[in-house]
């Protein structure tokens, strides 16, 4: 591909921009030619006002182009146009291609939770440490277990699954990519349910629960049904404060229930809001996050 770039007067941008679509251009972009110099120009306002300006002084106007004739073309057409008074050409220059592909893959590598459990995407290895690996890659559903609140709960799991030997009936609630679900499975769940209220996420957590060879129930929430040996929700506190009593009657007589998404400030209203079912405490805390638990 090629790429034109050009200078303009703030009053020509709008002209040249339209200008260079109707030449084919894939794209346009502009920016502040100033930028990066004594005479950069901030052009946002305050929040909730307008921006101060419309454009900078002088900007930088860069349209990419498929063949270097389309470039070439749409420089001498817009040369001899009126509103190209005050503008210029920079520079016609081909665009090395890359492998966009591979660079958005090198950005996600494996993750350890433990030292022997590890995140893996399906274009790396599974490090020679990793006896439990989860292979999954980053999609729309929340959970790829760089975030905290993901981490605790699955430090959790492994701390117990590898105690106890067995984690039993598993609910994973705000289910997200499934690997919660996943990680229980890993660690000696049979009977896993795993339930949330978007469906790209139960759609996610079947692909993902597939691609690791790991049987469990996806669905909406409706799905979760009687009592569980271990429920899992990460959500975030306001909503864990509303599902307290569905969350609690769920879990069953010495069972765990197992949750995150909770800032340090919430510990508080967190224990109030499920001291009518459960005492909880607090488990692990990263980053600000922490992970609360009970057992009935
Ligand atoms: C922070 S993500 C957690 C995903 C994954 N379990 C993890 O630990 O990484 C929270 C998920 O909960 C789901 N969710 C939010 N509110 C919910 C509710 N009231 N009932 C069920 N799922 C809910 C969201 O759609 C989202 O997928």
């Amino acid at each position: 591909m090629y790429e034109l770039s050009l200078l303009s007067p703030e009053e020509r941008v709008e002209d040249l921009s339209e200008a260079l679509e109707a030449l084919d251009a894939l794209s346009v972009s502009v920016e502040d030619a100033d930028a990066q110099t004594d005479a950069e120009q901030a052009l946002f306002g305050e929040p909730g006002m307008p921006a101060p300006k419309g454009g900078w002084n002088r900007s930088r106007v860069v349209a990419l182009f498929q063949t270097r004739e389309q470039g070439e073309e749409a420089q001498q057409i817009l040369q001899v146009q009126d509103f190209f008074e005050g503008c210029s050409i920079v520079a016609l220059t081909e665009v090395q291609d890359q492998d966009w592909v591979r660079i958005t893959q090198s950005q996600f590598a494996p993750v350890d939770i433990t030292e022997d459990f590890w995140i893996v995407p399906s274009w790396h290895e599974p490090p020679a440490a990793a006896k439990h690996c989860i292979r999954l890659d980053p999609g729309l559903a929340f959970g790829t277990g760089t975030h905290p609140t993901t981490r605790m709960c699955l430090r959790w799991i492994a701390r117990h699954g590898q105690e106890a030997g067995v984690l039993g009936r598993v609910l994973d609630y705000g289910c997200g990519s499934g690997i919660l679900a996943i990680g229980a499975a890993k660690f000696g769940a049979k009977d896993i349910d795993a339930v949330d209220i978007d469906q790209a996420a139960v759609d996610s957590t079947i692909a993902n629960a597939s691609a690791n060879n790991v049987t469990l129930k996806a669905g909406l929430p409706d799905k979760a049904e009687g009592r569980y040996d271990l429920v899992l929700a990460n959500i975030l506190a306001t909503p864990l404060k509303v599902l307290a009593p569905l969350l609690c009657a769920h879990v069953a007589e010495g069972g765990a229930l197992v949750m995150a998404g909770i800032l340090e400030r919430q510990e508080d209203e967190l224990k109030e809001a499920y001291a009518p079912w459960l005492k909880l405490g607090v488990s692990d805390r990263e980053d600000g996050w922490i992970l609360m638990t009970a057992r009935r």
